[in-house]
């Protein structure tokens, strides 16, 4: 039992801290070193990255928590004494009397509901924050800092010697200083789906300074929101001293509970198209246009009043979407577009078969329409050609071709996994050297500008997007479909390991030291602790238990660390052998499998699950037709296609006119029922099941 004395002590510096903090961001702020606007590359991740006011005040009392931590562990309590029942409601019950920390939200969850909530909230019933925008991410492993502390970035490795630099890693293991090799089979369609799926799914804010501004890095005073990597001397790319501004990830201490430093999510956890409808109720408010979602008169998202892109034409603007990062890539703005498209042609589609419904049922109804497809082509499609068969089949990700899935698990918290954050960036050796614009399969677009473009000055800049009357997206999803992925592989392009944001005077960021360094700020684990918690031999001081990886990498790896244990997720993950039938290593399949399991088995709203959460039998049947090809065709204009659009048109997966791809029929959602039907189709039988769960969160609300 620690003394309450000691509690009010450490309550009170934190304080104290707080405000010392405050005046040094203001300070920082008026003498313009961190600044809101601008396009420096560490303004472009701040950017990427976010400004959220929610964001902001999660981290302010995360930064309280961990400071009352710290002190307790100073005043030479141990970690078990501080995070024991009686200290968590002991300082919960301070923090609370001094204004920090809110009482727990009371939800009030319709469990009848047919729809999502937009910000995921009751979701799962008897934990209505499990999955929901703006918390914290969940932890698969337990977080490992610098020892001795609660939130430190591990700078010490297991020997006792310190970890290399994540820029003499990234050098070493991921440059492509041999070229870059292109899947034999995989088209871009896996590249940009991956990000698509990965701006759905999380988005980690970092600290901020005054009113959100992008805190510097690289000045003479160190600060705590603060990890520089500082380029060691004689780098191929950068000159001697050069320092990359890296911000760390913003607090979040759950439930004002004493314990490691978290990181938030500020976007719902589930595959929900929080990326096309956002993740607030006041996101969706922007994007909304009565039954259809805003756009331009030329079928483009409509124009961020936001101005954070880089814009050098007249007309041209940057994107309104779902997810703030819209505009960091062209190829992505083209998926956001093609989904907003999707959503507005399923509405006129409704309209036909139902002329009577009003503008909420048609929205609604599209909306559950189109999350419902989307998750069918990324565990149909996308997911199909990542893993092997035998991880499909392991952690149960394959669809069904009939009748309902019982795979619902409410135990099961579909909140993303800090570590999966880290390993899912193996989407970034996808990342291509050149974006162009195709008008048709296999067929470069003529016109005044012409490609290739290199992807360097695509970067937060949407200008493909607007070329040839406005025709960008369509024509960057044209090309996608008929040019090929580079391959999953430890390399990364040079476009994004040695100029990703690159500003006029040549300064930029490697995402390869960015992804290394973000798991140390995290207190992600290494690689090895994943082995293990994949059933996978532990690592040990010996280099012969490398078990997984091949010579050559096992030797990049042995000139950058000291000791096995030590090497980094990202790069453990990305340089271990592929399994039979995949790409992708042992242990990196094994993390994707199981989020990708949670994702499906937490989401009480699954598409394969029953009403009301789910469709009729024979909606959800139609929904099984649909494919990443037919919904290409469905919006582009296409004459014809490959039958897989994840794989490059080829001899087994043949060209056809789009007329013969099996798509979804949306008059089978002409209802039969009278109006208002606000719960469309409950099933009789269900209603006991449903009467109970309500008697029983009436009672929990009454408590
Ligand atoms: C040109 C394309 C891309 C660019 C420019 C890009 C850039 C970035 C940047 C700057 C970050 C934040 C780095 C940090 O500060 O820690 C990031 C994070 C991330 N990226 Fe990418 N990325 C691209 C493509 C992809 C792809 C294809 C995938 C997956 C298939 C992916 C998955 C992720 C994930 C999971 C994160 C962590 C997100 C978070 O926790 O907020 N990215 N990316
Ligand atoms: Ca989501």
């Amino acid at each position: 039992q620690i003394p309450s004395s000691n509690i009010a002590d450490a309550v009170h510096i934190a304080g104290i801290n707080l405000g010392v903090k405050r005046e040094r961001n203001r300070q920082r702020f008026e003498d313009g070193t961190d600044r809101l606007t601008g396009g420096r590359p560490q303004d472009q991740l701040q950017k990427f990255h976010g400004r959220r006011p929610k964001s902001r005040d999660i981290s302010i009392i995360g930064n309280q928590v961990l400071d009352v931590t710290q002190h307790l562990l100073h005043a030479g309590f141990t970690i078990d004494n501080v995070t024991s029942d009686s200290t968590v409601v002991a300082v919960q019950e301070a923090l609370m009397f001094m204004g920090v920390c809110d009482l727990p939200i009371a939800y009030k969850c319709n469990p009848l509901s047919p729809y999502r909530t937009v910000d995921g909230s009751c979701n799962n019933l008897n934990n209505p924050e499990w999955g929901k925008s703006n918390v914290a991410q969940r932890r698969d492993l337990e977080p490992v800092y610098e020892s001795g502390t609660v939130g430190d970035p591990r700078i010490t490795g297991a020997s006792g010697r310190p970890l290399p630099n994540p820029r003499t890693i990234s050098n070493v293991v991921h440059s492509n200083i041999n070229g870059i090799t292109l899947n034999t089979s995989l088209s871009l369609h896996m590249f940009q789906m991956g990000q698509f799926l990965a701006h759905d799914i999380i988005l980690t804010p970092t600290e901020t300074g005054q009113y959100g501004a992008t805190v510097s890095c690289c000045g003479e005073i160190e600060r705590p929101e603060c990890i520089p990597i500082k380029v060691p001397g004689g780098d191929p790319r950068f000159a001697d001293g050069t320092c990359f501004s890296v911000v760390r990830s913003a607090a979040a201490n759950p439930g004002c509970a004493p314990g490691f430093r978290q990181q938030q999510n500020q976007i719902t956890s589930y595959i929900d198209g929080s990326n096309v409808y956002g993740s607030t109720d006041e996101d969706l408010k922007a994007l909304r246009d009565g039954e259809y979602l805003r756009k331009t008169k030329e079928n483009n998202l409509p124009r961020n009043p936001d101005q954070g892109c880089d814009i050098n034409h007249d007309g041209e603007f940057c994107h309104l979407a779902g997810d703030a990062r819209v505009d960091v890539v062209p190829s992505l703005a083209s998926y956001h577009t093609l989904f907003m498209m999707e959503h507005n042609r399923i509405v006129d589609a409704l309209k036909k078969v139902n002329p009577d419904w009003n503008v909420e049922k048609l929205f609604q109804e599209a909306r559950k329409i189109n999350i419902a497809q989307i998750q069918h082509i990324i565990y149909n499609g996308f997911l199909s050609a990542l893993l092997s068969r035998d991880i499909m089949a392991t952690y149960k990700l394959r669809s069904l071709n009939t009748g309902y899935s019982t795979s619902y698990d409410k135990t099961r918290d579909a909140t993303i996994a800090n570590g999966f954050g880290i390993a899912y960036r193996m989407g970034h050796t996808w990342i291509p050297t050149y974006m162009d614009l195709y008008s048709d399969l296999n067929t470069r677009q003529s016109g005044p500008e012409t490609g290739p473009f290199d992807v360097v000055d695509t970067f937060n800049n949407p200008h493909l997007t607007f070329l040839n009357q406005r025709t960008g997206c369509p024509a960057l999803l044209k090309w996608m479909t008929s040019q090929a992925s580079p391959a999953t592989d430890r390399v990364l392009e040079d476009s994004a390991r040695n100029r990703l944001f690159e500003d006029s005077t040549g300064a930029s960021f490697d995402l390869a030291a960015l992804n290394i360094l973000r798991g140390r700020d995290h207190g992600v684990p290494p690689y090895g602790d994943y082995r293990v918690s994949c059933g996978l031999s532990a690592l040990t001081p010996s280099w012969d238990s490398l078990v997984d990886h091949k010579p050559r990498e096992t030797s990049l790896l042995r000139q950058v660390y000291n000791d096995p244990r030590d090497i980094d997720l990202f790069t453990g993950l990305l340089t271990e052998k592929s399994i039979s039938g995949s790409a992708l290593g042992p242990t990196l399949s094994c993390i994707l499998g199981r989020e990708f399991q949670n994702l499906k088995e937490g989401d009480s709203y699954w598409y394969e699950r029953p009403e009301p959460q789910g469709f009729p039998k024979e909606q959800l049947n139609e929904i099984r037709k649909t494919s990443l090809s037919a919904v290409l065709c469905a919006n582009l204009g296409l004459k014809q296609i490959q039958i897989d659009a994840f794989k490059v048109p080829a001899s087994n997966n043949l060209a056809v006119p789009c007329t013969v791809v099996p798509s979804i029929d949306l008059t089978k959602w002409k209802s039969t029922a009278p109006l208002p039907p606000s719960k469309p189709g409950i099933n009789k039988s269900s209603l006991p099941e449903i009467m109970r769960q309500l008697a029983l969160l009436d009672r929990k609300n009454k408590k």
